[in-house]
């Protein structure tokens, strides 16, 4: 299991926490300028024709805000917003039912689009094309396939594994946002409006060390204000600086954002083998974690920050890594791996 405060996934009881702190505008919407500009010129435009806006993909990490601006988008255009995700939509019945309930103009947000049944996936792409399915009934001979109009409708699709999504329902998009990782000064922001809406008053310098060890992720900051919230409630603390860091110490979140398993998958590369390489299952079996935890969410972290890098032959620590895991650096043409 990997450590729930830094995982970016979100945990079933965060539900209702982030809708609370969810933006309902653009304008509220913290960072992603491109992304942002991009979208107000596709609503704008939309509007200004009077029709639906075009089908729109949100690819990124997990935590990034693509539910969030689904819900925006919903709110932008004045229109209503259905969810709906892959895993849901095992068969092709599945996403006739969910089309054929659409309203005209409804917003359709499908998450985690890439898990979608592959048959359904062939359904959607004439729905997308045309506002039309071809529905079959009967079987063998006496099989008939039976066209249905649909409203005309926006799809948003979500994914965090844009590459696994097949070309066809890629194209099929009129626009795809990328999202990217925020910097520290955008969560900031993010923490700043989440504090108030929390009714939390807490310094600008603790804001600044709390988004610096959020790894990129509005999720996690918005998580790690939670704990901190909590520790500043039980030990009548200060929320400053010292305040912040004491809570994270309790959390075992560190300076640079890295959490237990991280730091241990790190201290196993430097110091267990001796800096690497070392392929993922050896380093799992070391560390005692699933590998998949370890490829999904402590890798590309630990990639990012420029601590490991991956090579052909397995993970390796860079210098800058095997500084923080307090290891000899034995090579120091590893930077920047
Ligand atoms: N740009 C932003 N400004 C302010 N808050 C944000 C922003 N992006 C995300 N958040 C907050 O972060 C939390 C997670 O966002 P959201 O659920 O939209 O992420 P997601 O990318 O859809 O994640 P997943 O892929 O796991 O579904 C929410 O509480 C949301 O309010």
């Amino acid at each position: 299991m990997s450590d729930p405060l830094t995982d970016p996934a979100a945990t079933p009881d965060e539900i209702a926490f982030e809708g609370a702190l969810r933006p309902t505008s653009l304008a509220e919407f913290v960072g992603q300028p491109k992304v942002r500009g991009q979208l107000e010129v596709l609503l704008q435009a939309a509007r200004m024709q009077e029709r639906t806006p075009d089908h729109i993909l949100l690819a990124g990490p997990p935590g990034l805000g693509k539910t969030t601006l689904a819900t925006i988008i919903g709110a932008e255009t004045g229109r209503p917003i259905r969810y709906s995700s892959g895993p849901a939509i095992q068969h092709a019945g599945d996403l006739a039912a969910v089309l054929s309930a659409l309203v005209p103009g409804e917003v359709l947000f499908v998450d985690e689009i890439h898990r979608m049944a592959r048959s359904a996936e062939e359904m959607l792409y004439l729905a997308m094309e045309d506002f039309r399915i071809d529905i079959m009934v009967g079987k063998g001979a006496g099989a008939a396939s039976i066209p249905l109009e649909l409203a005309p409708f926006t799809l948003v699709g979500a994914t965090t594994r844009s590459g696994m999504l097949p070309a066809p329902l890629r194209d099929r998009f009129g626009f795809t946002a990328h999202l990217e990782f925020y910097d520290p000064a955008d969560l900031e922001r993010v923490l700043a409006r989440s504090s108030r809406l929390m009714d939390l008053t807490i310094e600008p310098a603790a804001l600044a060390e709390l988004a610096g060890r959020s790894r990129g992720t509005p999720r996690i900051a918005n998580r790690l204000l939670r704990r901190v919230r909590d520790w500043l409630l039980v030990h009548e603390g200060s929320s400053d600086l010292e305040g912040v860091r004491a809570a994270l110490e309790l959390y075992d979140v560190d300076e640079a954002g890295l959490d237990r398993i991280d730091r241990a998958v790190l201290h196993a590369i430097a110091h267990r083998f001796t800096g690497g390489p070392v392929g993922l299952s050896t380093l799992a079996a070391a560390v005692g974690e699933e590998a998949d935890t370890i490829e999904s969410v402590v890798e590309p972290f630990l990639v990012r920050e420029g601590l490991i890098g991956r090579t052909p032959r397995g993970r390796i620590a860079t210098p800058t890594g095997m500084r923080h895991a307090g290891a000899q650096t034995q090579d120091a043409t590893l930077d920047g791996v």
